[in-house]
């Protein structure tokens, strides 16, 4: 099966399972989650359902206006029965890595917001532990002007190797939906990180804005299989 079969069969379940009428959900960002508001617009008009979709990023925007679902926002819905969005990597304590394509800030504050945060993936984002599949780090929004002075304190602090990712298609760094700058953490992978007091030490650092480290959030994850089943994970409470 294909990743992208693979994320289809994840982001349909999740949506089936946990999407109702009269509520408002999160939409999260990412490749996986164009899968989950497919879903969604078939299941509207099957369904004629009432659901808010509350967006993560620009992209999550788009994709919520293009598939003529509801589009809302925190201050019409500050409280979300759901968020739906895609991951990185998913540990087996459910600690997550996300902002792989920059979205973490508002897809942390969106998640925040839900009583339930529900994970959609391929099956090459189930971690043992984080670092054994995905290889890119941990993305850290930050400041612009801070960005140096951040990278060397979280080098000497914590080890590893961090980058300022650029931008694709402009000369220069990417400049997150927030106007922010993110900074990948190649984290040391054979040390023992405690990742809750990792995030807790990075948050206090003036200029960081945010981790893509997400900790005790994640309800459950769905990762669809290579073999075409949909594999499902929970965080203990
Ligand atoms: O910033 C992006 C988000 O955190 C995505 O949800 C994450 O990178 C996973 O994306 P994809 O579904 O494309 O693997």
């Amino acid at each position: 099966m294909s990743l992208n079969e693979a994320k289809r069969i994840a982001a349909h379940r999740a949506v089936n399972e946990w999407v109702q009428t009269d509520t408002a959900i999160g939409i999260g960002s990412g490749s996986t989650v164009v899968f989950a508001v497919e879903r969604l617009a078939e299941r509207m008009k099957l369904e004629n359902l009432n659901v808010a979709c509350v967006p993560t990023s620009f992209q999550a925007r788009q994709l919520i206006i293009e598939h003529g679902l509801q589009l809302s926002d925190l201050d019409r819905n500050p409280q979300l029965d759901v968020a739906i969005d895609g991951a990185d990597e998913v540990d087996n304590d459910m600690v997550l890595i996300k902002g792989g394509g920059g979205c973490l800030l508002q897809e942390k504050i969106v998640a925040s917001c839900a009583k339930n945060l529900v994970i959609i993936a391929d099956y090459t984002k189930n971690s043992k532990k984080l670092g054994d599949q995905y290889k890119k780090g941990i993305p850290i929004e930050v400041a612009p002007m801070a960005y140096v002075p951040i990278k060397q304190h979280i080098q000497k602090c914590f080890g590893g190797n961090l980058k300022l990712r650029m931008a694709v298609a402009k000369a220069g760094p990417c400049v997150t939906d927030n106007g922010n700058f993110i900074l990948d953490w190649e984290f040391a992978n054979e040390k023992i990180y405690n990742w809750p007091d990792v995030n807790r030490d990075l948050l206090m650092m003036p200029g960081v804005v945010e981790t893509g480290l997400f900790v005790n959030m994640a309800t459950k994850a769905y990762f669809g299989m290579a073999d075409g089943q949909v594999r499902t994970q929970e965080r203990n409470a």
